[in-house]
């Protein structure tokens, strides 16, 4: 019976993505990139290894945390100016904030990243490397793809500094890497146009734009420089 309780339980804690920073050095760093006194929405907080630093340097953090468990821990240790939101960060309402922080649980990096780029925050996001290296990926490379188009339609994106897995505990599988996330103007207005327009496109990312029938540009998809791409939205749709 312990060791059924056990394994439903391992299995929950994965899908929750638990992996808790436990080196204070990278924890140092990452609160080091969230300017002072402001108003931070921080997601998965877990045990408290950013959000114990962040409060100390902001005005207020909001924690929304999806663990219940984890979630009530924190409402007792934490000090007074963090809110505590247990609930699913991809479902729960983002109260009005300056700042994003989130290690980002794996499982939801994707939506996340597409529910942040919606809201424009100024961000600093702990994501898999391979992930930081689709963000920041040049056209023609195997990595530049909808999320890279989605995310730089809103942000210029650093990747700055790869962490080790034993960085967390328990260790992941994979490398981590620190990305600022910098607002610019959007590429489009209608973001949701432009999203299903990507999707479309990027479902043939090998095809050339003359055998698409959008151009007779013999240029593939997976080629095109995000300018390129709100051009041809534009021209496609009438925008
Ligand atoms: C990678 S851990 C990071 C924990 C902590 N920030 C740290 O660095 O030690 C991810 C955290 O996100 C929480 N979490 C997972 N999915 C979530 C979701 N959909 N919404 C909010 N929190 C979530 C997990 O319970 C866990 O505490």
């Amino acid at each position: 019976m312990a060791i059924y309780r056990w394994v439903i339980e391992g299995v929950g804690r994965r899908r929750l993505s638990q992996h808790f920073l436990v080196d204070p050095s990278a924890a140092e760093y990452i609160v080091s990139l969230v300017p002072p006194g402001l108003d931070v929405i921080e997601v998965g907080p877990g045990r408290g290894a950013l959000t114990f630093p962040l409060a100390a340097k902001s005005r207020r953090v909001y924690a929304i945390e999806l663990d219940r468990e984890l979630a009530e821990w924190l409402r007792q240790m934490a000090p007074p100016n963090v809110v505590v939101i247990q609930g699913d960060a991809l479902e729960v309402e983002w109260p009005h904030a300056d700042f994003f922080v989130s290690n980002i649980p794996y499982a939801v990096t994707s939506p996340l990243l597409l529910r942040l780029a919606s809201r424009r925050l100024p961000a600093v996001v702990t994501v898999q490397r391979e992930v930081a290296h689709r963000l920041a990926a040049a056209p023609g490379s195997g990595d530049y793809g909808r999320l890279t188009i989605a995310v730089r339609c809103h942000y210029d994106v650093e990747v700055l500094r790869v962490l080790p897995p034993q960085v967390f505990a328990p260790p992941p599988k994979v490398y981590s890497a620190v990305v600022r996330l910098t607002p610019r103007a959007p590429c489009v207005e209608d973001f949701e146009g432009f999203q299903r327009f990507t999707a479309w496109l990027f479902s043939a990312r090998r095809k050339t734009l003359r055998r698409l029938g959008l151009s007779p540009s013999t240029k593939r998809v997976y080629q095109l420089s995000l300018e390129e791409i709100v051009e041809l939205f534009r021209t496609s749709a009438g925008h």
